[in-house]
């Protein structure tokens, strides 16, 4: 395909979009002049290969972010991975490495943060989740669709290697549910799913269309210690570990009965880092599902209580939640992640509720020593 057209496509585009100028898509196509680098169809490496690519995380102080920066900041060095949100860090996070303020929805911004950074990956964790989408619609259009436009265009104009994540919530009631296959009918119930299955359809979009490097990956509800979760369905069972620990009691919000795909944050943030790492050309697809174990709030409560025998649960069943999570896959068939880049998990649920109780009774062992 004749450079020069591709280009004409991309000004048009960048006329007819709501945050583009044509400047810019023009100094994009500067630093393509000698080859077809940021919007050319040949799907090139946009970060600098033989260096360490200069990481933005977007969204990055919710559950996921900063244990991502961790392990970012290990591989590519503390100061090569930035990490951004609309909040104050806590002392720990901002002392550990960079962090600024950005707010997706500003796209002037976010442009300035990364040209002045050099940025060459984006790591798009900005969203809001399934149970606090549905009690806030207006918020998580504007968030997961309007941050998500922005994200593209920036990411699109500037050659950027983009990650966002999708979800289970991504599938919806006449998705195959045991397992969902990769490509299968997504009309999921919940703005947050609708946004999702929008972001790996703009993302594949904007692949085809310019070239971007785009990558998305399918989690399951991840399962965490010290971090929090940020209002989803599956936060229950991040939930049941700390009361577990902490009162030896806990009121569930879904049926005993709920089987949901589930992942440890490690094997989470392992995932990204092996995709966000793959050559290019091994790359069949740009949206992947990812799998690890699934459980019923029963199996969890079983497994804890093998280590706190005296735990109790009752159930008081959220009617909004629970249909969401009735909506929603058991599994995810994920085969081709496997096939395409060596995925391959490794906690299951007992690994999980070992590592997570333990992690737990240490940081509680430590707070008591304060
Ligand atoms: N945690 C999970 O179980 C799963 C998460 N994911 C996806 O992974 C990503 C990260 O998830 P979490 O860390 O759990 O989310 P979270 O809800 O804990 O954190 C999201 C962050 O986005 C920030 N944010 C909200 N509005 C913003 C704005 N206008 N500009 C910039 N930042 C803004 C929030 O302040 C928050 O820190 C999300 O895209 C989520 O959909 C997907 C599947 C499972
Ligand atoms: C599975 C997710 O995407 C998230 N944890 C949620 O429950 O909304």
């Amino acid at each position: 395909m004749p450079v020069m057209q591709l280009l004409r496509g991309a000004v048009k585009h960048a006329g007819s979009g709501p945050r583009c100028s044509v400047q810019r898509v023009i100094s994009a196509a500067r630093g393509v002049s000698s080859s077809s680098r940021h919007f050319g169809r040949t799907h090139p490496q946009s970060c600098a290969d033989t260096d360490h690519p200069k990481v933005l995380i977007t969204g990055g102080l919710g559950q996921l972010g900063v244990g991502l920066a961790k392990l970012l900041r290990r591989r590519f060095g503390k100061n090569n991975v930035i990490l951004s949100d609309i909040r104050k860090p806590p002392n720990h996070v901002y002392h550990n490495g960079p962090f600024i303020f950005s707010d997706i929805l500003d796209s002037k911004n976010l442009r300035e943060i990364v040209v002045n950074n050099n940025i060459s990956w984006l790591v798009h964790y900005s969203a809001v989740l399934s149970a606090v989408g549905e009690n806030n619609v207006a918020l998580a259009k504007e968030v997961n669709i309007t941050g998500l436009h922005n994200i593209l265009d920036i990411a699109a104009e500037h050659g950027l290697r983009l990650f966002v994540p999708s979800t289970i919530g991504a599938f919806g009631p006449s998705s195959p549910r045991d397992p969902a296959p990769e490509l299968c009918v997504q009309r999921p119930r919940t703005i947050y799913g609708v946004s999702k299955v929008h972001a790996e359809l703009m993302g594949e979009y904007y692949h085809h269309r310019y070239g971007l490097d785009f990558r998305c990956l399918r989690y399951p509800g991840i399962i965490s210690a010290d971090s929090q979760p940020g209002g989803g369905t599956t936060d229950y069972a991040v939930q049941m570990f700390h009361a577990a620990v902490k009162t030896g009691c806990f009121e569930c919000n879904l049926r005993s009965d709920t089987r949901l795909p589930m992942m440890y944050i490690d094997d989470c943030l392992r995932a990204t880092l092996e995709f966000l790492e793959a050559p290019a050309e091994s790359l069949l697809s740009r949206t992947y599902n990812i799998n690890a174990t699934s459980f019923t709030p029963h199996d969890l409560v079983r497994e804890l209580q093998k280590a706190l025998p005296g735990l109790k649960i009752t159930y008081n069943v959220d009617p909004v939640l629970q249909a969401i999570a009735d909506g929603w896959p058991m599994a995810l068939e994920d085969g081709a992640a496997q096939r395409d880049w060596g995925w391959k998990h490794e906690y299951d649920l007992s690994e999980l509720v070992r590592t997570m109780l333990t992690h737990i009774s240490t940081g509680n062992q430590l707070a008591q020593a304060y």
